[in-house]
């Protein structure tokens, strides 16, 4: 599933020709082909059961495509998810919950706090250290999970909706920062969203996907300019506009 590449590649992540059957039937994926560069924002969206966390998934190695294949650039980079839902533990502080990737990694405490805390202040969740998940907004809560996905040091983020259960101002507000981060850290990510406008507004490259089983149907290179002025701009609703209609070719006229 992950093999070293026979010839050399630039892409990071290639995806070839992935399919993905479950064993009761249901084929998720077919003839995925899709590469990821190195400090590049990629978006997969596409309808609701096209596949896409299902494409996380094998990304993550948590399954093995039944077809095609999906190949590293080298030594496979250290990876951090994040989930629609923060995922957190409900009885352990902030700091805990951050520091859970490094306590399973068995890092000592020492190590796990520093890094934490470090992880916790990117995310603008300093002060919350000692605070449960339920003293948290859902925004909070998100960016903790942000900041777990972060402690290791990640070399690529791979996110599965992550700000759909959010309210529209937190979620604008998220994206801004998730953009600025991975910016600056020079993260690949990999983010999943049936949001045109969230998509358009975070990436360098859409993918479109079908309905299922998912293909790729177009993939898109989004002109963009940082700064908060690209969402009021005209080239930004011009985009959304494409890409909002390549989304419904992809769905074809029964969707
Ligand atoms: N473990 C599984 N066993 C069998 N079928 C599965 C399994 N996981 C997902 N599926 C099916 O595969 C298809 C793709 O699911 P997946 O969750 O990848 O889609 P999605 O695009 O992420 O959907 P959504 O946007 O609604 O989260 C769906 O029809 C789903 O029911």
């Amino acid at each position: 599933m992950r093999e070293q590449g026979r010839r050399p590649a630039l892409s990071l992540l290639r995806i070839e020709g992935v399919g993905h059957r479950f064993a009761a039937g249901t084929a998720a994926l077919a003839g995925v082909d899709l590469t990821l560069e190195a400090g590049e924002f990629l978006s997969i969206l596409g309808p609701s059961g096209c596949g896409k966390s299902t494409l996380l998934r094998l990304v993550m190695g948590l399954e093995r495509p039944t077809a095609g294949r999906i190949l590293w650039q080298g030594a496979q980079p250290r990876i951090g998810v994040v989930f629609q839902d923060p995922t957190l533990m409900p009885w352990a502080s902030v700091i805990d919950n951050v520091a859970l990737p490094l306590r399973l990694a068995g890092k000592g405490r020492a190590e796990r706090e520093a890094a934490a805390r470090a992880a916790i202040a990117l995310v603008g969740l300093d002060g919350f250290e000692a605070a449960v998940p339920r003293e948290l907004s859902g925004g909070m809560r998100m960016r903790a999970s942000i900041a777990r996905a972060f402690v290791g040091d990640p070399q690529v983020l791979l996110m599965d909706e992550p700000f759909a259960a959010l309210d529209e101002i937190t979620r604008l507000r998220l994206d801004d920062e998730l953009r600025a981060l991975c910016r600056r850290k020079g993260l690949a990510v990999v983010f999943v969203t049936h949001s045109v406008f969230e998509s358009v507004y975070l990436s360098d490259r859409v993918a479109v996907m079908t309905g299922r089983p998912g293909r790729v149907a177009d993939i898109r290179a989004i002109a963009r300019e940082d700064g908060a002025t690209f969402r009021a701009s005209p080239a930004y609703a011009r985009q959304c506009a494409e890409t909002s209609a390549s989304l419904a070719r992809a769905m074809g006229p029964s969707a």
